[in-house]
């Protein structure tokens, strides 16, 4: 298990430039990792992705997405925060993957040219429908015993299919002792029970109850008073 990470402060140079200019890392000493599953919540822009990245950098995995083996330089880049948190582990975890939805098209495409899609279901992943492959990722390559750094895994994915997704993170979490890490806008990801949900949309990374999160809290008031919630954002000034 990724037990903490810690923002090693004494290193760097200025809090005026990216990434450590980002009011959430700007505040950061370390974050602790009470269970299985993480969540990252807050507004676009606010630091999930790059403190995600440095994680799995510092993980050893490929940062345009992949796992430990996954060579290949697309979109590949270095971390801007990688060499600057260090990781705490117990015990100690080798496996694993860092999904990033942006950039799986890049992904795929390396595993066509290392002919390797057996192991995603027996068919490259281009030929599949974007959610079919996050789908085929998540079925076929995601095992026990790993770490998975996932940024917006939802975004290919219908409603169904982020609840199917909840049954494989359960599986895993579960028949796998497998650890989560994901940044998601998805309200259904977020009603993973017992998750940890931190907020980066305060000054520092803040622990949040779901009720709490502006997921919940918006998508519940739109479904309950979508009439007057449609007036409201459409209405002239
Ligand atoms: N390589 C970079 N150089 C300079 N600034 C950057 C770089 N990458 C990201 N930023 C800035 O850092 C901030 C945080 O970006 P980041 O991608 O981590 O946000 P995020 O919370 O993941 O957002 P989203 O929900 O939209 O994915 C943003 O203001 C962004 O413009």
């Amino acid at each position: 298990m990724l037990k903490r990470i810690e923002l090693q402060r004494e290193l760097i140079p200025s809090f005026t430039e990216y990434p450590f200019s980002i009011p959430g890392i700007k505040e950061l000493d370390y974050l602790e990792f009470q269970g299985p599953v993480t969540f990252f919540v807050g507004e676009n822009g606010s630091g999930k992705s790059t403190l995600l990245e440095a994680i799995a950098e510092k993980c050893g995995f490929n940062t345009a997405g992949g796992g430990r083996n996954n060579y290949y330089d697309v979109h590949r880049s270095e971390s801007a925060l990688g060499k600057f948190i260090s990781l705490s582990w117990w015990p100690k975890m080798s496996n694993g993957f860092f999904m990033r939805a942006e950039s799986f098209y890049n992904f795929a495409s390396h595993i066509d040219d290392v002919k390797a899609f057996n192991a995603y279901g027996g068919k490259s992943l281009h030929e599949q429908s974007h959610g079919e492959s996050f789908m085929s990722l998540f079925s076929n390559r995601f095992n026990g015993n790993a770490i998975y750094i996932l940024d917006e895994p939802e975004a290919a994915l219908s409603p169904q299919r982020q609840l199917a997704f909840l049954r494989i993170i359960n599986d895993l979490v579960h028949d796998g002792d497998s650890q989560f890490i994901i940044a998601t806008h998805s309200p259904i990801l977020l009603g993973y029970p017992n998750a940890t949900i931190y907020s980066f949309d305060e000054e520092t990374i803040q622990e949040v109850e779901y009720e709490q999160t502006s997921h919940y809290q918006i998508t519940r008031y739109f479904l309950e008073n979508r009439e007057r919630f449609i007036r409201d954002i459409f209405k002239e000034d």
